[in-house]
């Protein structure tokens, strides 16, 4: 069984267990009882017409404790304060971890980071069911991750059309050309390149450059993991990336607010202008 496969198995038997507490209608009533969602599509630099689109890169900066490649990162014990660093420093998303069981996540934390800071959020979970997302939108998430590797294509397109229908986006995952076409034909607006290879854990920054070319330019395109310093960010911005997803570099940075401040910075000063 693959890394990514253990881990949806997981991630099925907590989410039965939390389904024994609340119940699917319970969920579903709770997701339409929440405030609106933010506009995380807008806040990574999406806009509907060309003109509007800026040469800045976004940030999406992660709160991660430990990871199945690296094991334990950082303790954060409190995921509230770590959050307020990432805005201080201009975090345009801010991504919480709730998986339990090989990253010490949990919807605790993403309730600490919801209650503390305004920015958009992203539940970064392995979803694999509706659930998932009533589940994510009760709690406050602004953008839920799709990944296309755990999705068949009728799954995909329908989850995606869920989330819309609560008023979220999805970050749609993708590691391979096919997978890009996948998330493209199912009509991904914010389309992340992995460059960690979520079934052997190997991080290749070239799957960026190789596969962000197929990526239409009316997308929001991620470049996802692997980011060690302003040299990787430089690079990723370089080769297309709207914005950058980054754990493990920013939860062991001394401080973060000046990190999330200069990868920021310095992706924007590297950022071609905009493709139309
Ligand atoms: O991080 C892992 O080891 C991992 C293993 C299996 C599935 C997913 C995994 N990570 C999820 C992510 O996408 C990263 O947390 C995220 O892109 C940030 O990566 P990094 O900056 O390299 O910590």
């Amino acid at each position: 069984m693959s890394v990514l496969a253990e881990i949806i198995a997981g991630v099925r038997e907590d989410l039965e267990q939390r389904r024994a507490v609340v119940g699917d209608a319970d969920i579903v009533s709770a997701a339409a009882d929440a405030p609106p969602a933010r506009d995380a599509f807008r806040a990574l630099g999406g806009a509907t017409a060309p003109a509007d689109r800026d040469s800045r890169l976004r940030v999406i900066s992660e709160v991660k404790r430990k990871s199945p490649s690296k094991g334990a990162l950082a303790d954060i014990p409190e995921p509230a304060e770590l959050a307020r660093q990432y805005a201080a420093g201009g975090a345009a998303v801010i991504s919480v971890l709730t998986e339990r069981r090989r990253f010490g996540g949990s919807l605790e934390d993403f309730d600490a980071v919801r209650a503390a800071v305004d920015v958009p959020l992203l539940r970064k979970d392995f979803t694999v069911e509706p659930y998932q997302i009533h589940e994510a939108r009760a709690h406050g998430a602004d953008l839920v991750l799709l990944i296309v590797a755990a999705l068949e294509d009728t799954e995909l397109v329908q989850l995606l059309e869920l989330t819309r229908s609560l008023g979220m986006e999805a970050l749609v995952e993708a590691h391979t050309e096919e997978e890009v076409d996948r998330a493209v034909a199912a009509g991904a607006r914010i389309i992340g390149v992995n460059v960690r290879n979520l079934k052997t854990l190997e991080v290749d920054r070239s799957t960026f450059s190789r596969l962000a070319d197929r990526i239409p330019s009316h997308a929001v395109i991620v470049a996802e993991s692997g980011v060690r310093g302003i040299d990787d960010v430089v690079s990723f911005a370089e080769r297309g990336a709207d914005a950058i997803l980054v754990g493990e570099a920013l939860v062991k940075d001394q401080d973060p607010t000046a990190a999330v401040a200069a990868f920021s910075e310095a992706g924007s000063a590297a950022k071609p202008p905009r493709r139309n």
